[in-house]
């Protein structure tokens, strides 16, 4: 006769162990423990952190491309990245993280994981190491936007950037990214839960559910808004005016190239700063594919982040004629074959591959829960010595960089562990 008791026992048991770790760390990772109280005596910080003073004179207005030539300017290095969610901010991210280092600056990165305790509002206390007066270069870890913060933090001459997606595509990913974590979407059942989910959002959607902020326009909450007010409110408008006012640069994945271009100019910088690979990247499989009527539903669901997408690409647009269109279509001509060149240089096969197919665990990116479906890089064996450290740099997955870059991440490895723990 089978004894069916000791495996039934201790299934229960690891179940048991499993969801009791498993609240645990939940509730662990979404408050983990309150930053450390410094005192916040407000020193003065220095116009600029930048080791070039001589610059720190020239102001840099935010909604406008400075028409002064790029010869003779000076690199900038004081920078606020304001990185929003699924929107090819970690590729940009590696490009500031190379040139935080290629220049020794100063970031302010957050303390035990990888965000400033998103999605609560960013502090500066929150920062590692931070006290009052301290000078910092660069900040660009994922927070929810909170200006009046940032600007007691950084030096008056920072760069203020960030970077937008189609909403629809934007909640496409985010959707499929962030829906385990989103109980709202558990009780869709179906093939295609987006689908199932736009044919009826209000049906699913609680704006007081639990994560529920990545199922809408999370753009706009990301940049420290409320994702829920009325986007016909007059106050919506207003709202993007203060972004524009405050941001000097808000780029378009859509139109990454041409994006990383005005950054260059903007920051006067060197090609070289701005090669990138695109990271995160998802597997084909896991897209959903939006058909015309789906784009639209998600659209007009994600509607505030829909205006603000439809403002800062005429702002972006306005930007490019100001750069020059021809001059534009060279220059990024010029970024994709150099960008080319390092990947015929850096990838082994030219190409991202499957997670399983990942030989080195440092080239190992981030997993949503439950599902393997980021893509990843193997370097080539063979690389010329001149190349090798930039190729690694340049591949490097974020939370690994972070690491390399000596941020504190013990949160985020415990969690890593829980979950390699239970296969998740
Ligand atoms: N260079 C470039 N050009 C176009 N698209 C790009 C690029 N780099 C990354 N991506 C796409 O951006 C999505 C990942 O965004 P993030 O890195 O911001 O994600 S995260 O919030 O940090 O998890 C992810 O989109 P999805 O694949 O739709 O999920 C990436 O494919």
């Amino acid at each position: 006769m089978l004894h069916h008791g000791k495996p039934w026992r201790s299934m229960c048991k690891g179940l048991v162990l499993g969801t009791l770790l498993t609240s645990f760390m939940l509730l662990l990772y979404s408050y983990a423990i309150p930053p450390l109280q410094v005192s916040m005596t407000e020193i003065p910080i220095p116009y600029s952190c930048s080791s070039y003073p001589a610059q720190a004179k020239v102001p840099v207005e935010a909604n406008g491309t400075r028409g002064s030539p790029r010869q003779g300017c000076l690199p900038k290095m004081d920078i606020m990245f304001m990185k929003t969610h699924k929107t090819a901010s970690s590729t940009i991210l590696n490009i500031l993280f190379r040139f935080g280092e290629k220049h020794r600056l100063k970031f302010a990165f957050p303390n035990g994981r990888n965000d400033f305790y998103y999605p609560s509002y960013f502090e500066r206390s929150q920062v590692q190491h931070y006290q009052p007066g301290m000078c910092f270069n660069i900040i660009c870890n994922h927070m929810r936007f909170h200006y009046d913060e940032v600007r007691k933090l950084l030096p008056a001459d920072t760069i203020f950037l960030t970077v937008l997606r189609d909403p629809a595509y934007l909640f496409e990913s985010s959707f499929h990214y962030f829906g385990r974590v989103v109980p709202l979407t558990w009780k869709l059942t179906g093939e295609d839960k987006l689908a199932e989910f736009l044919r009826d959002p209000w049906h699913y959607y609680d704006p007081n559910g639990f994560n529920a902020h990545y199922l809408q326009n999370l753009l706009f909450f990301d940049l420290g808004y409320d994702n829920n007010m009325n986007a016909n409110s007059p106050l919506v408008e207003q709202y993007f005016q203060e972004i524009d006012q405050r941001f000097h640069l808000v780029m378009l994945l859509e139109y990454f190239d041409e994006s990383l271009v005005l950054l260059k100019d903007l920051l006067c910088w060197e090609l070289e700063d701005i090669l990138y690979f695109k990271l995160n990247a998802r597997k084909d499989s896991t897209v959903s594919r939006l058909t015309p009527e789906l784009y639209e539903k998600a659209t007009s669901w994600n509607l505030i982040d829909a205006k603000l997408y439809r403002y800062f690409n005429a702002t972006f647009w306005h930007k490019v004629d100001i750069y020059g269109r021809e001059r534009m279509a060279k220059d990024v001509a010029e970024l994709q074959r150099e960008n080319e060149k390092m990947k015929s240089i850096c990838i082994d096969g030219g190409h991202p591959v499957d997670a399983s197919a990942i030989q080195e665990s440092s080239m190992q990116p981030w997993q949503p829960l439950g599902e393997k479906s980021i893509l990843g890089y193997n370097l080539k064996k063979k690389i010329n010595k001149k190349h090798r450290k930039l190729c690694r740099k340049m591949l490097t997955p974020e939370i690994q960089y972070l690491t390399d870059l000596g941020v504190n991440l013990w949160i985020t490895k415990l969690w890593s562990r829980v979950r390699d723990f239970l296969k998740w």
